[in-house]
């Protein structure tokens, strides 16, 4: 963060937030515990006022027994406080509205009147093909000015050609720089201390490249299943739900050139030179070199779960992956012949999120030939839970009897323990913050959801042309045995030491 990030971060801005999609799921769940919790760390300003939007005839005072439920619901009742809640909710005000037509809009503008010199926030948690005709009404209704800024969710499209339009539609309303297109990965505590772990870290700093580096795991695991949203995860499936967004924001983040700065676009040019390095996959690549799985009944935690097409909401037979692991690579002068492997899955036996960088091994071993594998080390990123940084290093076994055996072990840094006063806030709370103070650089550029869509797209093609069902695993395992497989026959594993 750099000086001015750093002062900035001490004065909370005064925005008026109109959200649209005020009764959903995502506002429930992510938004109001988001800013909620600002509010009780005093990072909103006194004047902050929050607008519901949603076709429900509700008033004030309802809207606010709504949030209140919700907040009751998704934050800890040790952190609910009488004050802060009542400050909060007291900040609420709600009008009926369907999205769709313009009739109604003008509710906004006058709303507005009272804090007209407020920035206007408008934050779109509805799905992506409303965006156009909201970003229009807006405008048509005389409701934005010239700082007006939006925030979008993710996903934007399903492939290059939709997101474009969606993309073209928000980008007719609002200049690039006033658009804040989430994902969520990047308000992460520990996907932010990436940047700091490398570009901090002289240690990191000169041996990360292909000189030092031998490959790069990421697995983003999780237990939960399609949790209702059959229809629209049916639709995409786990490569474009995870991969084509998170997954490829943390390629980005493990993968780029120091940027210059940490500005916006500093960074951002840094991750779209990524983002077109990948290297597109070959018929023959895809058949060795892809894994798409998706998962049968089994036993999670041993309760036992159903399939993905006996799910709540399924109603058709369809072989949309839940699962997908790769091996890719960031062909550039840094990264040439190291292999990314990635993977990430529904209704594997853990919810992890972690990255592990394997470092090459010493040019010359004389130690134990038995021990031969366990020379190198391991930087072990874990995103999520119980968020650290563990750097697996050789010591000497002690003991008389051991001779020069060697010993693997952690230099370990558990955040929970390393600094037990902080709470690490949610990813929503960072990003809300983010755009409150209109800072860009934990969201994504257009350029960058285009090169990633790109790279996806040719690869959802590639697998229609192959025609190949995706292989089934139980729900509970680590996915289709062919994704060990795929890893094996390079002479690697998957880092397990979960
Ligand atoms: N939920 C999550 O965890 C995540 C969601 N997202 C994204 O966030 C966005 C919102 O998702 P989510 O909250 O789950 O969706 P929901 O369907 O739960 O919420 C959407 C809200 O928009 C309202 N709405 C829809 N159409 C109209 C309309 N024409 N006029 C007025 N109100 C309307 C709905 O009202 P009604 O109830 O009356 O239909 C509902 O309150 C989506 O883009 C999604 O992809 C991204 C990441 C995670
Ligand atoms: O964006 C999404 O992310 C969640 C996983 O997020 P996490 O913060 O719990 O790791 C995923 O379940 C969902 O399908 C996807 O749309």
């Amino acid at each position: 963060m750099n000086a001015a990030m750093r002062s900035s971060e001490e004065s909370a801005s005064a925005i008026d937030l109109a959200l649209f999609g005020a009764l959903g799921d995502l506002s429930q769940r992510k938004l109001y515990p988001a800013l909620y919790h600002l509010d009780r760390e005093g990072l909103l300003d006194d004047d902050m006022r929050v607008l519901g939007l949603a076709r429900q005839p509700l008033d004030a005072a309802a809207f606010r027994k709504e949030v209140e439920a919700a907040l009751a619901t998704h934050v800890k009742a040790a952190e609910l406080e009488r004050a802060t809640l009542a400050r909060f909710l007291a900040r609420l005000d709600y009008r009926q509205l369907d999205f769709t037509t313009e009739e109604g809009f003008a509710a906004i503008r006058e709303w507005r009147q009272e804090g007209a010199e407020r920035p206007l926030v408008v934050y779109l948690a509805v799905g992506a093909n409303l965006y156009g005709d909201i970003c229009r009404h807006l405008e048509a209704s005389g409701s934005l000015d010239e700082a007006s800024r939006v925030v979008v969710e993710k996903p934007i499209g399903y492939d290059l050609d939709s997101s474009a339009e969606i993309n073209d539609a928000i980008g007719g309303v609002f200049p690039e720089s006033r658009i804040y297109r989430i994902d969520h990965y990047l308000g992460k505590e520990t996907v932010q201390n990436l940047i700091a772990l490398r570009f901090a870290n002289p240690l990191f700093g000169t041996q990360w490249n292909q000189n030092h580096i031998s490959h790069v795991e990421i697995t983003v695991a999780e237990k939960v299943g399609i949790e209702g949203r059959w229809g629209y995860f049916d639709e995409a499936g786990q490569l474009r739900d995870m991969v084509q967004n998170h997954l490829l924001q943390l390629v980005c983040l493990i993968a780029m050139d120091p940027p210059a700065n940490l500005d916006a676009d500093a960074i951002r040019d840094e991750k779209v030179k990524v983002l077109k390095a990948l290297k597109p996959f070959s018929e023959a690549s895809l058949g060795r070199d892809v894994v798409r799985g998706q998962y049968i009944a089994g036993t999670i935690d041993g309760a036992s779960v159903p399939g993905y097409l006996e799910e709540e909401g399924a109603n058709r037979r369809s072989d949309t992956e839940t699962f997908v692991a790769m091996k890719t690579e960031v062909a550039n002068w840094r990264w040439a012949g190291v292999p990314f492997y990635i993977r990430t899955g529904k209704r594997l036996p853990e919810k992890l999120s972690q990255i592990v960088i394997h470092f090459r091994q010493q040019p010359h071993y004389i130690f134990d030939p038995d021990q031969r594998n366990l020379a190198a080390n391991k930087l072990v990123i874990r995103l999520q839970p119980d968020e650290g940084i563990a750097l697996e290093v050789l010591t000497k076994d002690s003991g008389l009897d051991k001779g020069m055996r060697l010993r693997r072990g952690p230099l370990h840094l558990d955040f929970n323990s390393a600094f037990p006063k902080t709470r690490i806030p949610d990813a929503y709370e960072r990003l809300l913050l983010e755009v409150i103070k209109g800072r860009q650089y934990l969201f994504v550029r257009r350029d960058e959801v285009e090169h990633a869509w790109r790279w996806c797209d040719g690869l959802i093609e590639a697998w229609h042309d192959l025609g190949e069902a995706p292989r089934r695993y139980p729900a509970g395992s680590w996915g289709p045995v062919a994704s060990i497989a795929m890893i094996t026959q390079d002479g690697r594993s998957w880092y397990e030491d979960y």
